[in-house]
């Protein structure tokens, strides 16, 4: 059952939309990430959730309950932001007993909870220091604990690691998947770090221009986007778009200017709308020229426009008689810009998007 939906939400700025019959439904216990490029409208829909923000239609359902009109402050979730927002004049102590403070829990109350989640966060022993004194990543980390000493209905993080550097990021993921897991809280998280939402996510959200485009699990996003844009988002550079579409048995097949393609099926890919081709550049093949193998099937004939170094392979834009293509391939002898190769596309690696 879902923990909270977000039921035809709009919020606008200035007379424009941010978000327009904005939908999400999530359940609990599950990590969830909102991922898109900058200004998509992923800050707006977590300040929602947050109650920062008030909707100008729809609802916010949380456990059953209409919560649209319920203040931040009767809401009982926890945030973490970009910046940790912690109170430099206080002692690690007493950023973390904050929210309790607030609640008026009683000093015993404080104690023990503040105990506990500096534990979670592997920060015994830091309780008398101030922020100062603390690396970015451990401010982080008091940010989270602070979170967390409410006991949070839900979490909810924006951004938190972008102000971290790339070692330090990594390790701080695997630490926010490791408390969530182990506390099994509803936690929503914004970022626009592919890989990091990939990483610690049981579900990704990708937003474009206020709207989700796909909602799934990392691995079913990677390997079946559904649209252009989430296909182009997550790395498949190259995309046909076809003139004609035959479904047979266990094939379809495609055609765009006299090539025909084969893309083997599967349940998303019969939908009737799919019919632009996409494929990863690690997975086009480029062989030395020679007469067509299959002539019109799965392969182009094509020239070298651009080589470019990628230290483990090489990059080539190849040009075909249907456009561009982008292509890594590793190889000891590269080709040379000029040579006239065939392009390969496996069947089983075109997926059909809309
Ligand atoms: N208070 C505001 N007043 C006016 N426009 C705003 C306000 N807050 C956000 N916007 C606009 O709303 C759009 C969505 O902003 P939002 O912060 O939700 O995007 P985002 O996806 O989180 O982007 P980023 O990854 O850059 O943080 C942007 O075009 C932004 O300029």
């Amino acid at each position: 059952m879902a923990l909270f939906t977000l039921e035809n939400i709009s919020v606008a700025y200035n007379k424009q939309n941010i978000l327009q019959d904005f939908n999400l439904e999530i359940e609990e216990g599950k990590f969830v990430s909102l991922l898109g490029p900058s200004g998509c409208g992923k800050t707006t829909t977590l300040r929602l959730i947050a109650g920062f923000l008030e909707s100008n239609n729809g609802k916010f359902l949380y456990k059953g309950k209409d919560y649209t009109k319920v203040p931040v402050n009767k809401r009982n979730f926890g945030f973490v932001f970009q910046n940790y927002a912690l109170f430099p004049h206080l002692t690690i102590f007493d950023n973390v007993a904050f929210g309790l403070r607030l609640r008026k829990a009683s000093k015993s109350e404080i104690e023990k909870r503040v105990a506990s989640v500096l534990e979670i966060v592997n920060l015994r022993g830091f309780e008398k220091r101030y922020p100062k004194e603390l690396s970015g990543g451990q401010r982080q980390r008091v940010a989270i604990a602070r979170a967390l000493v409410i006991e949070p209905d839900l979490l909810l993080f924006d951004e938190p690691l972008s102000n971290l550097d790339a070692n330090l990021r990594e390790n701080m993921r695997i630490e926010i998947r490791r408390i969530q897991q182990e506390l099994g809280i509803t936690t929503v998280y914004v970022s626009h770090d592919q890989e990091e939402c990939f990483a610690i996510s049981d579900q990704v959200a990708i937003m474009n221009k206020g709207i989700i485009e796909q909602l799934s699990d990392p691995a079913t996003i990677y390997n079946y986007p559904k649209t252009k844009f989430v296909a182009d988002f997550i790395g498949f550079k190259n995309f046909i778009e076809f003139e004609n579409r035959t479904i047979h048995e266990n094939e379809i097949e495609l055609s765009k200017s006299g090539f025909t393609f084969i893309v083997q099926k599967n349940q998303a890919n019969t939908e009737s709308d799919r019919k632009i081709g996409a494929i990863r550049p690690d997975n086009l093949v480029i062989r030395p020229f020679q007469e067509l193998v299959n002539p019109g099937g799965n392969e182009l004939p094509g020239k070298v426009k651009i080589r470019t170094f990628l230290g483990r392979s090489y990059q080539y834009i190849i040009e075909t008689p249907i456009g561009d293509f982008t292509v890594n391939q590793e190889m000891l002898v590269p080709y040379q810009v000029g040579d006239e190769i065939i392009l390969e596309f496996p069947a089983n690696k075109m997926v059909l998007v809309k």
